[in-house]
Formats: structure tokens, C-alpha cells, sequence
């Protein structure tokens, strides 16, 4: 296990992350917990002497990219970082300063878990952390975590597991049960290659596997979006269009190839984006990509479907939704603005799917997005079809290229349902008012997005154009009173259709 390559202790890692010098203690010296005389006390003044730390965490705060951020890590070489009733105190009192001050959290464990020798009291000592935790998180402040190895046990099953972001060290080991323990328990080895930080990535369980060195900077531009500012600058009105497209052209100019998607978005005309990784709590789906970004100086969390994968890998699925729910709890809970992209051609239609509950989720996603409480924006980009197209709709804004089309199922599907036959999907297209220009004659769409004349023959330009519109939205959402902005969203739902 100590084998690997060389690793940071704690304070290395901290010099490594802030910016030089500005690093403060928060610590304070620990209580005595362990019974004057004991072997427990002689193994911690053991590992006092034997490491120069004076219990297995240590806490302050200092600044990052010159924004002031709270530490909390765990030292390792100190009684296997484990925690007992004195550094889970200084853990919650670290915690409890950083929401106190309004800082965002920074978390870096490296633990055997529970400290044995304080048996069930330490133990409990999960419940106040992950209360500590829990409030930070509810008073809006960002918790970023970067798992180091090894942490296991009731680090990794409480404050390790509960970032809005998570990162883990390269070929850190992370589990639950340590792997010597489970063969002394059960006589035989723990299967290799699972508990491993590339493996937990591989199942959706955290969001980035970085090396120290690499955190910094990952840090800077995750904290670059979670923090969101007190005010953004004016942004100018960009131009809309009232190009009056045949829906059918609409449709096949949507399915093209070449059309730029929401990657494509992200790589023209977005900054500091952060890839997140799934739900983040063992699922992902290559269909629905979730990642803070930021469109001119304004925040967000994105979440959209990519169409190259949903050709290449599968349409979206329930697993899909859920990734996108967890981008709506993140933008809640931070009030970041979201922006949702739709791009798809209907959602997957399987066993599998059914199984997994997707029409459940399409509700749930609906209900989630349109009592966010959170500055909200939508994009239809390209095809917009069917339940997993209207599960990323309702939003305070919405915009719309001028080729991008919302209808209930594929044109053709809703041929098949009137007329036994796909062959009237052009005319049922023009019918249905599927258009970006009957999509805001009827009050769905509040702006459209000129392409000239298609997104395809102009990708940077046109990504560009989409970001600033991003842009000026996010603005003028984030300057209104969030209960007045939500008043209008609901009001607005409630009145589509009825005049
Ligand atoms: C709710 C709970 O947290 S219950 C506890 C669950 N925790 C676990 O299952 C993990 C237990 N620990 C382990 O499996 C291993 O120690 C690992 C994987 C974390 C690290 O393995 P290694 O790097 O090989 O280190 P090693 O096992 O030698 O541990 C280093 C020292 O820390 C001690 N230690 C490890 N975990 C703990 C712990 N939770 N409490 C107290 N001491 C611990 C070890 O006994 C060892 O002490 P020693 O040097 O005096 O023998």
C-alpha cells in the first residue's frame, strides 16, 4: 500500500494549492482524549513526535487565485489519518468558520476512517461532520473535495462523499472496508482494481481523477463558477431573428451531421468549463453532458444533450435525467444560473429504460426544473423531440436557434399516429407549430437565435452568438429578486396556451 509514487503530505498539498504564503491555521491545540497512561495516549504522543502534526487533520484558510478559500486535510502519517472525537472537533469548528465567514470549502481526506481506539463514540463522530457539512452546503457556500490516498471507511461514508464536486488523486486506493481488513475478515483478497480512483471514475463516482499538482488550477476554475458574483455588468441586447423557416427545413437542417452541439458550445464560446462526471453517485450516461462553464463573465451550471452521442452511444435515458437532476440540486443549492441544452431525437425507448423508471424521471426532471430555485435558461439548440426534449424546457428563458425545433415525438411518429404511415411528417411538422417562429408566436420561446444561414456553415460564429445570448440572459435573471423570477416562470406556464 505505501509502495505507490511519492505523495504530498498534508501541508506539501496545501503549499501546493494556495497561492504562496497566505496559508493561516485555524488549529488550535486538541483536547486529550485518550486516558492519561494508556497505550492510546502513548501512540498518539508517538505519532506527534514521529510526524511533527499534532492530531491527523489540519485546518485554515488562505487564498486561491486570490479568492479566499477554507482547507480542511487529513495527514495520513498521523495514526492513518484516522478520526477521533479531538480532530472531528476540529473539523467541525474549521466547517463551522467557513460558512460563518461565507468561504468556500475546500476538503482533502486521506483516512483509515474511524479512529479504533475511540471506538463508538468516534465513530458517531461521522454524524456531526456530515451535519457541519450539510449546513455549509445549505447556506449556498461550495464544497469541493479531492480524495487522496487512501481514504476509506467513515471518512470516505460521510464528509469525502459530499462535495458538489469531487476530484481523486491518480491511482489513489478509495473504498469503503480497507482491502487487509476484508481478507483477515473473510480469508480471501478483495478483488483488484476496484478500489481505485480510475475505477470509481469509471463508474460515475467522482468527477476527475487529477494529480496534486493539477488541483490548483482545477480548483481556480471550478471555484470560478460555484462562487457566484454579487452582480454582473450590463450586457447589450444581442439581435434576434424572424426568419420565417418551412418547418420541414427546420427538421433536416436540426439532423445534420455537422451541426454544432453542445460541446461544440462549450469548446468555441465558453470558459472555465469543468467537466462533472455523471451523477456523481454511480451513473452516467454519455447522452447528457453536465459541466460548469461560464459564458462571458456569467456562471452556470450546463447541462445538455449531446447529440454525437446519443447517435454514436444510445439516445438519453433515465440515467440521463438524473444526471441532469443532479445539475439542477448544484445550481439550487449554490443559486448558480442553469442552462439546460436540448439536442435530442427522442428519449431511449427499451427495456432498460422503462425499467429504470424514464417516464418517472421525465416528471421528476419537469418538476425539479420548474420550481428551481435557481436563475434558469433554456436552449433548444437542435431537435427537440419528445418527453426527454420538454424535461429540460421550463425555464425562465428560453432560447431558440432559428433551426431548432420542440414537438411531442418525432415528425414522423406523430405521422404514424394520425395516418398509419411516416410519409406525412412534413406537412404534421408545419402543422404542429414545431417552429422556433411558432414556438415564439405562442409564448414557448422568448427569443430566436439567427443562424446565417445554417449553425453548420458558421460554428464558431454561431456558438459565439448563442454564448452572448446566454450571457445576457444570465444577467438580467441574476439582477431580479429570485421569488418575483419564479412568481413569473410559474405564471408563465400556467398561461401557455390559455391566451
Ligand atoms: C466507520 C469506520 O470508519 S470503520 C474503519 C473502516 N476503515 C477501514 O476499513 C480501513 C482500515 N485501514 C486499512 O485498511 C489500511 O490501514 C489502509 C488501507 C487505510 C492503509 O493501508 P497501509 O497504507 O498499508 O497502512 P497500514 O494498514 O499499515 O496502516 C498504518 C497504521 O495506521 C493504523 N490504522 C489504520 N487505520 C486505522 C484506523 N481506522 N484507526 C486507527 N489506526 C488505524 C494501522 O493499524 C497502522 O498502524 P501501525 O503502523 O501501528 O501498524
Amino acid at each position: 500500500m505505501n509502495g505507490g509514487p511519492a505523495r504530498p503530505d498534508a501541508r506539501a498539498l496545501i503549499r501546493a494549492v494556495l497561492d504562496a504564503g497566505t496559508w493561516t491555521s485555524w488549529d488550535e491545540p486538541p483536547a486529550d482524549t485518550a486516558p492519561p497512561g494508556s497505550e492510546y495516549a502513548e501512540e498518539l504522543a508517538a505519532a506527534r513526535a514521529k510526524t511533527g502534526y499534532d492530531e491527523s487533520v489540519i485546518t485554515g484558510a488562505g487564498l486561491l487565485g486570490g479568492r479566499r478559500v477554507a482547507v480542511v486535510a487529513c495527514e495520513f502519517s498521523f495514526l492513518a489519518g484516522s478520526i477521533g472525537v479531538a480532530a472531528a472537533d476540529r473539523l467541525v469548528r474549521a466547517i463551522e468558520r467557513a460558512t460563518a465567514e461565507r468561504l468556500p470549502l475546500l476538503a482533502a481526506p486521506a483516512s483509515g476512517g474511524t479512529r479504533m481506539q475511540e471506538g463508538a463514540l468516534a465513530f458517531v463522530q461521522m454524524v456531526k461532520i456530515t451535519a457541519a457539512v450539510s449546513a455549509h452546503r445549505a447556506a449556498g457556500l461550495p464544497y469541493v473535495v479531492y480524495l487522496r490516498h487512501p481514504t476509506t471507511g467513515g471518512v470516505f461514508a460521510s464528509w469525502g462523499s459530499l462535495g458538489h464536486v469531487t476530484a481523486a488523486e491518480p491511482g489513489a486506493m478509495i473504498g469503503f472496508l480497507g482491502p487487509r481488513v476484508f481478507e483477515s475478515l473473510y480469508g480471501y483478497p478483495f478483488p483488484e482494481g476496484v478500489q481505485v480512483a480510475e475505477n470509481l471514475f469509471a463508474h460515475g463516482l467522482v468527477d476527475a481523477v487529477v494529480s496534486a499538482a493539477d488541483a490548483r488550477e482545477i480548483a481556480i476554475r471550478a471555484l470560478s463558477v460555484l462562487c457566484v458574483p454579487e452582480r454582473l455588468d450590463p450586457v447589450p441586447e444581442p439581435a434576434g431573428s424572424d426568419a420565417d423557416v418551412g418547418a420541414w427545413q427546420a427538421i433536416m437542417t436540426s439532423r445534420r451531421d455537422d451541426r454544432p452541439g453542445v460541446r461544440t458550445l462549450l469548446k468555441h464560446a465558453a470558459t472555465d468549463v469543468t467537466p462533472l462526471n455523471g451523477t456523481g453517485a454511480g451513473e452516467n450516461d454519455p447522452g447528457l453532458l453536465l459541466a460548469l462553464a461560464r459564458f462571458g463573465a456569467a456562471p452556470a451550471v450546463v447541462l445538455g444533450q449531446d447529440r454525437r452521442s446519443q447517435r454514436a452511444g444510445g439516445p438519453v435515458g433515465p440515467a440521463g435525467l438524473r444526471v441532469a437532476r443532479r445539475g439542477m440540486h448544484l445550481a439550487a443549492e449554490l443559486g448558480l444560473p442553469l442552462v439546460t441544452v436540448i439536442d435530442t431525437g427522442g428519449a431511449a425507448l427499451s427495456k432498460a429504460a422503462e425499467e429504470g423508471g424514464l417516464a418517472g424521471e421525465i416528471a421528476r426532471s419537469l418538476a425539479d426544473l420548474v420550481m428551481l430555485d435557481a436563475p434558469t435558461v433554456c436552449l433548444l439548440l437542435g431537435e427537440g423531440a419528445g418527453g426527454a426534449a420538454l424535461a429540460l424546457l421550463p425555464a425562465d428563458r428560453v432560447l431558440c436557434a432559428q433551426h431548432a425545433w420542440l414537438s411531442p415525438l418525432p415528425p414522423e411518429g406523430a405521422s404514424a399516429i394520425l395516418y398509419r404511415t411516416v410519409d406525412f411528417a412534413p406537412e404534421i411538422a408545419q402543422a404542429q407549430g414545431v417552429r422556433a417562429m411558432d414556438l415564439k408566436r405562442d409564448g414557448i420561446v422568448d427569443r430566436v437565435i439567427p443562424e446565417c444561414p445554417d449553425a453548420a456553415y458558421e460554428q464558431q460564429a454561431f456558438c459565439e452568438r448563442v454564448a452572448t445570448a446566454l450571457e445576457y440572459e444570465i444577467t438580467g435573471l441574476l439582477a431580479r429578486d429570485p421569488a418575483a423570477r419564479l412568481a413569473d416562470r410559474l405564471a408563465r406556464y400556467r398561461r401557455v396556451g390559455s391566451g
